[in-house]
């Protein structure tokens, strides 16, 4: 039988599927044409069954899908340590929103977003989901580097540089989104910025919208307690139960941070089908709280993994939150098996995509999916001896140990080195904006 002709053959010490089971498939291959995955095999049967364009042998890596970052605002990484150490509201209105009223438009996006970009790929990160000012530059940029990315169509109830009011932003918006129908890479989101920062009618107006145009909803919700009782103060009511009221609750919500939480709200959010972008690193350094993230598990609601800007956080780094969102779990239940290394790595894969709506795309490594692949290096001392890749990719392998990326079969992260993006471009743009940030 003749060998069939593929785009891409990559062979590896491990592949780490995530899905249908928690196996680990040892010195397989994944064949890889038109930017799908075609067959795992093992790397005997591949050889002989496949003739390959472009033969990739990683001897000591180990094949993960591409990490989905479910919360973030990726140009946010041009003010990452412009205000640490404050709360969430201090840090938001007296510095991080004037200083976005002064500088934000349509370069700080696309400059930012193209650090983000490089920083998420170096990383593993082969899909985010943004929200920020100017989606327009995001989406351009999103779509020149190859990435995967939900773009938030935001809207928030005070005047920027970007629009002047709710309508505008929702214009803005919904004219975005028909420029890119059916694009294989962008999706899109309806990004009310939180409970606090838009009014009732709005928050009517975009469920509207979601339900007309089927897009999922991306909004922070109940990051700190003062948030709560701000809404108890103004609406009489927590802001959840006024989400419910407006009719947002449902399976196209995906609600960010989620930390103050009693029973009956985990339940009901349960029993609506909403996801939780769960971001451990900026909740702890924003002081604002630890999420309860085992009970939401254990009620069955859908979490995926966040880093939340770079200003808040301070990384852009998938691994980072993986070991994270375990560490805490285990701490703040007193359990140590209350989320074991396997479930962050479904956090930070297959849970993203389920909640992006992206499921049968992306998020894990099977026939018929994208090929959004990552390969991580093992032969660092740290990583050696292993006894099980997963225990190690979460509680001790680095980003730093990621060598290739693909997206969609392209492959964007080449031995380190990044393929669309030229890092000394980036520094040159980062280092203008330091010095309009301080002038
Ligand atoms: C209107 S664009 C998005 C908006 O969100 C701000 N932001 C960044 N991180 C957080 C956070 O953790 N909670 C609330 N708001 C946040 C960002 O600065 C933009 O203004
Ligand atoms: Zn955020």
């Amino acid at each position: 039988m003749h060998p069939t002709v593929i785009d891409t053959l990559i062979e590896a010490r491990w592949i780490i599927p995530v899905e249908p089971s928690s196996s680990i498939l040892t010195e397989h291959a994944i064949a890889v044409h038109q930017g799908v995955i075609q067959a795992i095999l093992p790397i005997p049967e591949a050889r002989s069954r496949y003739q390959p364009a472009h033969h990739v042998a990683l001897k000591q890596h180990a094949l993960i899908p591409g990490l989905i970052n479910l919360h973030t605002h990726a140009a946010m990484t041009l003010m990452r340590g412009l205000a640490d150490d404050l709360p969430l509201m201090t840090w938001l209105k007296q510095h991080i929103w004037p200083a976005e009223a002064r500088f934000v438009d349509a370069r700080f996006v696309r400059e930012g977003t193209q650090l983000a970009c490089a920083e998420m790929l170096k990383g593993g990160i082969t899909c985010f989901n943004d929200m920020y000012f100017f989606p327009a530059a995001a989406a351009e940029v999103v779509t020149a580097c190859g990435l995967r990315a939900g773009i938030g169509l935001v809207v928030i109830d005070f005047l920027s540089a970007y629009a002047s009011d709710a309508d505008d932003y929702l214009a803005k918006g919904l004219a975005l989104r028909d420029q890119y129908p059916r694009h294989p890479l962008l999706t899109f989101c309806l990004a009310p910025h939180a409970p606090y920062s838009v009014s009732d009618k709005t928050l009517s107006k975009v469920m509207t919208l979601a339900e007309q145009l089927e897009l999922p909803v991306h909004i922070h919700v109940h990051e700190t307690q003062a948030e709560i009782e701000e809404s108890l103060t103004t609406h009489g009511i927590r802001p959840l139960m006024r989400l419910q009221r407006l009719g947002l609750l449902g399976p196209n919500l995906i609600a960010a941070h989620m930390v103050h939480l009693n029973e009956d709200e985990i339940s009901l959010f349960n029993q609506y089908g909403g996801h939780v972008a769960h971001c451990p690193t900026s909740n702890l350094k924003l002081a604002s709280g630890i999420a309860p993230i085992t009970t939401l598990l254990q009620q069955g609601v859908n979490v995926g993994l966040g880093t939340d800007g770079a200003a808040s956080n301070n990384r852009l780094d998938m691994f980072e939150e993986m070991r994270l969102c375990a560490l805490l779990a285990k701490g703040f239940s007193g359990q140590a098996d209350a989320l074991p290394a396997w479930q962050a790595l479904r956090l930070a894969t297959l849970n993203g995509a389920k909640a992006l709506g992206l499921e049968q795309i992306t998020g894990s490594l099977v026939a018929g999916k994208a090929a959004d692949i990552v390969a991580v290096e093992f032969s660092e001392l740290e990583l050696s001896p292993c006894y099980d890749p997963v225990s190690h990719l979460v509680y001790t392998a680095g980003r730093e140990q990621v060598t290739h990326v693909w997206i969609n079969g392209q492959l964007l992260l080449d031995n380190k080195e990044l393929v669309t993006l030229k890092e000394s471009e980036l520094l040159s743009h980062a280092a203008y904006w330091q010095k309009r940030l301080t002038s």
